[in-house]
């Protein structure tokens, strides 16, 4: 079922300037979690520092009863293995093909075979569609096959976790839906727990079991999805709803002049956009987490907004 990863009072700074601090949350083990945020919060130092590339200043990520920050250098190593990264672009090496590509954790991290290699390697490519570009190059192909490649590539060492740097960035809309629908099918075939940092409302509405947001500097909020597309904090409601009014603003936190020049002017924080069902694995099953839908709302009291968890009207006459 995936690991259970859990972050007490991390903080990070590089020199006297900080990132974030004081970040505690629990990824449950085998569910999914989005990490949302305005951009250069810290996102990637986040999920870099979870993987042991960058050292937290203080605070714990305890992983199977380790402290991650705690380790000597030899054992982050071993426990590293139990990572998948899909970084931003890729990251594959332009020079090799896709198939050496992803082969390369394996040649670098076990004794296999060549035999048992290429059963690994095709398994992977396959789950990720792109059976038949094993000899194409990283430059040879598009941005969406690009993203599946190093999908496969962190899939390879069958991780625990698995870490997604905004997958859905330079991808159209209907590559970043597929995109989603394989991440929402993988998460149900294998034993991992997923973390998905991205800045696509849909993906944050649809994709995951629970949702962060990290904002000046603290994360604001963590828990399970309805918790946060049901919540009236303004910086929640600002974001979903992708407005200009509220206290985000363009290079850093409005300052109080600011927001009460905007209350004055009359603008106002728009509602809620109605909660959207989750997306569900393509073979019909159910998810790996799977929850009724509106009942942490139903356990909690909170009215989720109108029109929640209903399914788009097309698809209600298919
Ligand atoms: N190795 C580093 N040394 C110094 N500063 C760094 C380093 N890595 C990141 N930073 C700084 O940390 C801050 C957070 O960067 P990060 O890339 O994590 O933000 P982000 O939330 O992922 O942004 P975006 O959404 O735009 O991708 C930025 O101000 C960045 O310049």
């Amino acid at each position: 079922m995936g690991v259970e990863v859990r972050v007490e009072g991390l903080t990070k700074s590089f020199g006297r300037t900080p990132v974030w601090s004081d970040v505690s949350l629990t990824l449950p083990a085998g569910e999914i979690s989005v990490l949302l945020g305005p951009s250069g919060t810290g996102k990637s130092v986040f999920l870099k520092t979870l993987v042991g590339l960058l050292r937290p200043d203080r605070g714990s990520i305890w992983i199977e009863g380790r402290d991650l920050p705690a380790l000597p250098e030899r054992e982050l190593y071993e426990v590293r293995k139990l990572f998948g990264v899909l970084f931003q672009d890729g990251a594959l090496f332009g020079s090799m093909d896709i198939y050496d590509n992803v082969a390369f954790p394996l040649r670098e991290h076990t004794r296999m075979t060549e035999a048992q290699i290429r059963v690994i390697v095709g398994e992977k490519l396959d789950m990720v569609g792109l059976t038949g570009a094993e000899r194409k190059l990283p430059g040879e192909i598009s941005g969406g096959m690009r993203k599946r490649a190093g999908l496969a590539r962190a899939l390879v060492l069958d991780p625990q976790i698995v870490l997604f740097d905004e997958p859905d960035s330079g991808l159209d809309p209907v590559r970043t839906a597929y995109l989603n629908q394989l991440i929402v099918d993988l998460n149900q075939q294998l034993d991992a727990t997923f973390l998905i940092v991205t800045h696509d409302i849909n993906t944050a509405r649809t994709v995951p079991d629970n949702i962060g947001l990290i904002y000046h500097g603290h994360l604001a909020m963590f828990g399970p999805r309805e918790m946060l597309l049901s919540s009236t904090e303004p910086v929640v409601r600002q974001f979903l709803n992708a407005q200009r009014v509220g206290p985000i603003g363009m290079s850093e936190e409005k300052d109080a002049d600011e927001l009460a020049a905007e209350a004055a002017s009359g603008q106002r924080l728009a509602a809620l956009p109605p909660i959207p069902v989750q997306l569900r694995p393509s073979d019909g099953g159910p998810r790996r987490a799977e929850r009724e839908p509106g009942r942490w709302c139903a356990a909690h009291g909170v009215n989720p907004p109108p029109g929640s968890f209903r399914l788009p009207a097309y698809e209600d006459r298919a």
